[in-house]
């Protein structure tokens, strides 16, 4: 098969960033962009995103949803490279968007908190990944803190995250005593300036651990560091690049984000190694970048500025093929040929016009309410891609009406925004209260205010005992059986699919032993 737009395709690398909140992801953006050069000084992202935290009051987030769209994306080139970092929402901004921006890219960086080690968002984050056996590469930062023993990390990693460590670089000391790295396969040692530009000292090229330049180079410390090579033998893995692309490995990088050291070390490896954009499964096949024809999928929707136009973008992931302003292509579940005149291109400092773009690439394409998640665009060919689901939300409420009167316009407003995919909506099979659920907390409140200034409803929340949500499929008359049995706790999405949600996880897995021949599933490929 003829590989089209080669040369474009195989210098992307499109990425997002999974950690704990405070591990490090902005300080560790910043560094990446610095070395893009698509920001001049540390502190931008920084200061972009503190406008956005500066209150949780959600008319103050309105104003800066500009902001939010524009680092939801950021392109940035590095050597030869064109790299399209995916932000991933953390802290209070934590929604299914987290999650989903994970289905659109294809490899990931793992940051970890050298202090904390493994951490719950982490673990939930590298959930999602395993799904897509999608890559990993990790960079254990704060090395200039006292933090835990490295060995003890990877450890931590393997044992938690269930995933072989390949360690790159070693650390030789830690907290004050932090004197930099050693490169186990370039055999470099990088010492660790804080005073030097970018953190970074002189670079000294070793024969090997039992040169004695080592000895003269690290004092006392040399010991510590060839024991825990010697140590790495037994513990740790060599890297193998094909266990690292199938997700079965991750390479582990060793530094300190906000002295920039070690940065450079994981960005030259991470566009070596890291991906280029890789085929992608549809209901009938995998479709390989370079085929000729334009495709993509939507995995997320965010409305935009002004409320009053209720105009959206559509973030699209493109799979094949080249995108060219003003094209003509089918939107499959629409059945229906469209023209993408409009679309945006998110460079790290700002939105631009797209006038062409490639697999890999993610534009934003404005529409009004036309466009949901999940939705395959093409150049004719009947495709849908897969694996970009509905997640089952974690915390739930009760919505009470306050003027009956209002009860349609609710229903569209909670079914609409449900749509937008950061929220989901349940109507109960019996009674008549809707219930919407989410993955981050700050998403109730963000309905309340749009359902209020966009839909004109005046509703308030009410807390409800659920804890957990699967959606039910199974054998009709079993089905049938199962409604009638645990009708009080059934539920029907916005798209009118069958969920059962349950006050603890202990009653989840009960009613799971009870109904072995209902499905029970924890995400939702969207119809
Ligand atoms: N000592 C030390 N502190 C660091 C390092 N990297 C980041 N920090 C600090 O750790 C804190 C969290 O860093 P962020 O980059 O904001 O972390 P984050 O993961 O983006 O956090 P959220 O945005 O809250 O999710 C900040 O106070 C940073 O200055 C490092 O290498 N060493």
């Amino acid at each position: 098969m003829k590989k089209h737009n080669e040369k474009e395709i195989s210098r992307r690398r499109t990425f997002a960033i999974i950690s704990h909140p405070d591990a490090g992801k902005t300080t560790i953006t910043e560094k990446l962009l610095l070395f893009g050069g698509a920001i001049q000084q540390a502190g931008e992202v920084r200061a972009r995103k503190a406008a956005r935290h500066a209150t949780s009051d959600w008319m103050e987030m309105e104003k800066q949803r500009g902001i939010s769209v524009t680092s939801s994306v950021m392109k940035f080139t590095y050597r030869d490279f064109e790299i399209n970092l995916l932000d991933t929402p953390g802290h209070n901004d934590f929604s299914e968007d987290t999650y989903r921006t994970l289905t659109a890219v294809d490899s990931v960086l793992m940051v970890i908190d050298s202090v904390k080690g493994v951490e719950s968002q982490t673990k939930k984050l590298l959930e999602v990944c395993r799904l897509r056996h999608t890559p990993i590469m990790t960079f254990i930062n704060k090395l200039d803190r006292e933090g835990r023993e490295p060995l003890d990390l990877l450890d931590d990693i393997e044992s938690t995250l269930n995933i072989q460590c390949a360690p790159m670089t070693w650390p030789v000391g830690m907290g004050k005593r932090f004197r930099g790295t050693y490169h186990l396969y370039s055999k470099e040692l990088t010492f660790f300036d804080p005073e030097a530009d970018k953190g970074t000292g002189q670079t000294i090229t070793v024969k090997g651990l039992e040169d004695p330049l080592l000895d003269e180079l690290l004092g006392s410390q040399v010991e510590e560091l060839r024991n825990d090579v010697e140590l790495l033998e037994g513990a740790a893995h060599p890297f193998e690049q094909e266990a690292y692309l199938a997700g079965l490995q991750t390479p582990v990088f060793f530094g300190s984000a906000i002295n920039t050291f070690g940065i450079q070390q994981l960005l030259d490896t991470f566009v070596e190694h890291a991906p280029a954009p890789l085929p992608r499964e549809t209901e009938s096949r995998a479709v390989s970048p370079y085929e000729e024809p334009f495709t993509g999928f939507t995995f997320k929707i965010q409305a935009n500025m002004d409320p009053a136009h209720r105009d959206r973008i559509a973030f699209f992931r493109i799979c094949s093929g080249k995108f060219i302003r003003g094209m003509k292509v089918r939107h499959i579940r629409l059945g229906r040929e469209v023209q993408i005149a409009n679309a945006t291109i998110f460079m790290a400092q700002d939105r631009t016009n797209v006038d062409e773009a490639y697999p890999g690439d993610i534009i934003g394409i404005h529409n009004h309410g036309t466009i949901k998640i999940g939705d395959t665009f093409t150049q004719g060919e009947e495709l849908k891609y897969t694996g970009i689901p509905n997640f089952a939300p974690e915390h739930f409420r009760k919505v009470r009406l306050l003027d009956p009167m209002k009860s349609k316009a609710l229903e569209k407003g909670l079914v609409q925004l449900a749509e937008e995919g950061t929220t989901q909506v349940f109507r109960p099979l019996m009674g008549s209260d809707w219930i919407v659920g989410a993955v981050g907390l700050l998403q109730f409140d963000v309905v309340m205010h749009r359902l209020e200034h966009e839909y004109k409803v005046k509703a308030a929340y009410e807390p409800v005992s659920y804890v957990t949500a699967r959606w039910v499929t199974g054998e009709k008359k079993k089905l049938e059986e199962f409604e009638k049995k645990e009708a009080m706790h059934l539920y029907r999405d916005g798209e009118g699919n069958l969920a059962y949600l349950a006050a603890s996880q202990w009653r989840l897995d009960n009613t799971m032993e009870n109904w072995r021949e209902i499905q029970f599933h924890a995400t939702r490929e969207h119809s």
